[in-house]
Order: structure tokens, then sequence, then C-alpha cells
């Protein structure tokens, strides 16, 4: 069953909507976002998130400082690293982890195999930030990639994923703008992506 990620929460009822409806992670953004959150604004809200739910910091190139301090004050189970990390960087900090591709063409794909984190996720490279664009990129660049490493991002909604999932068969899928309506997250749109991905077996 593929799992999902429900990114750029920032509300408590958000939190509580995605894990009552069965995410499997969650999302804090720390990096420059109109989601942005405090880490006593995070603090507060991982309290919200059961054991069983990946917890995972979105950050652009923080400092090794900044990702440790973070990721021990909230409890993270993820740093997802956003920005221009080298892998030496990534390896020295040593926190369990997410490099995010952004993609354009093939090469950029290719670049995962350069990168030792627990995962790689594939996103649109951003627009105003360096993520949350909510556009969709070209699925086919993927076909190569081994399914176990892999979450995809990038515009996806309950119309799409499926024939997301279908095509990718990615391990997670990972969701901002097409669970929020006027730019604020919206409960009924998150239970209704988590359900969609749920139906969707992989
Ligand atoms: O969401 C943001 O505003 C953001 C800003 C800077 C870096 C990363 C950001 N989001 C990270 C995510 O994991 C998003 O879920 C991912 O980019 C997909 O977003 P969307 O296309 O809006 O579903």
């Amino acid at each position: 069953m593929t799992k999902v990620k429900i990114c750029g929460l920032m509300e408590p009822e958000h939190v509580q909507a995605a894990v009552e409806a069965g995410a499997d992670a969650v999302g804090f953004v720390f990096a420059p976002s109109r989601r942005r959150v405090a880490i006593a604004q995070a603090k507060e809200l991982a309290q919200l998130v059961p054991d069983h739910v990946m917890k995972i910091g979105v950050f652009v190139d923080a400092t090794q400082a900044e990702l440790e301090q973070t990721f021990r004050k909230v409890s993270l189970d993820y740093i997802q690293y956003h920005g221009g990390e080298s892998a030496e960087f990534i390896e020295k900090v040593g926190l369990p982890s997410i490099k995010v591709l952004s993609v354009h063409d093939s090469e950029d794909v290719e670049k995962a195999n350069g990168y030792e984190t627990e995962y790689v996720l594939f996103d649109t490279p951003g627009i105003e930030f360096r993520g949350g664009s909510g556009e969709v990129f070209d699925w086919s660049l993927l076909k190569e990639v081994p399914v176990e490493r892999m979450i995809l991002a990038g515009g996806l909604n309950s119309q799409n994923v499926k024939e997301a999932i279908r095509q990718v068969r990615p391990f997670m899928v990972d969701v901002s703008s097409g669970v929020e309506i006027d730019r604020r997250k919206d409960e009924t749109l998150i239970r209704e992506f988590i359900r969609t991905v749920k139906e969707e077996e992989s």
C-alpha cells in the first residue's frame, strides 16, 4: 500500500485530521515559505502525532546546528533536505534523511544515485519557494528509479494521485497545495486525499 505524507501543516486541527485519516507521515516546513513554522509551534503540533506516524522536518540549506537543534526539540524522525545540500554534508550531519531532487530532466533523476539517504523525494522545481509549487512534473522520467526509496511530490491532488501511483509506483506520495483552499489546509481535502491513496493498491 502506498504511504501518504501531508506536508506544510501549521494548525492542530489539520494535524489531527491527517492523523485520524491515516496519514503515514506529516511534514513541517522550517525553510522560507508561507508555510513556515517556528520550532515552538512545531513542537506543539508534534505532540499530536502518534509514534507510528513519521514527523518530517523540511529544510533548505540549514546549518548542521539548526538541523540538530530542531530535530531534537521537535522529536523529528527525518530531515527533508530541500535545498542544494551535498551528499557529503548530509552524511556529516548523520541524521535520518530524505534528499529532495527537483526534476527538470532525467539528469536530475540520476542524481539520486549520489545520495545514501533513506529516501529520495522527487518534486517539481519551486516557483516562489524551493517547494510546494502545486505543479506536476513529467512522471515518466522516474521509470528507472527503484521504488523502495522513492517519494513522489509535486502538484498531487485527489484527482491525479491514483494515476500517479499507477504510473510511478512510489513508496510514498507527498501533498501540500492539493489539500489547500485559498492557501490554507482544508480538513475535508486532507481526508479525501488520504482516502483516495489508500483505495489505490500498489
Ligand atoms: O511547501 C512549501 O512551501 C515548501 C517551501 C520550501 C521548501 C519545501 C516546501 N515544501 C515541501 C514539500 O514536501 C511539499 O509537500 C512538496 O514540495 C509538494 O508540494 P505541492 O506541489 O504543493 O503538493
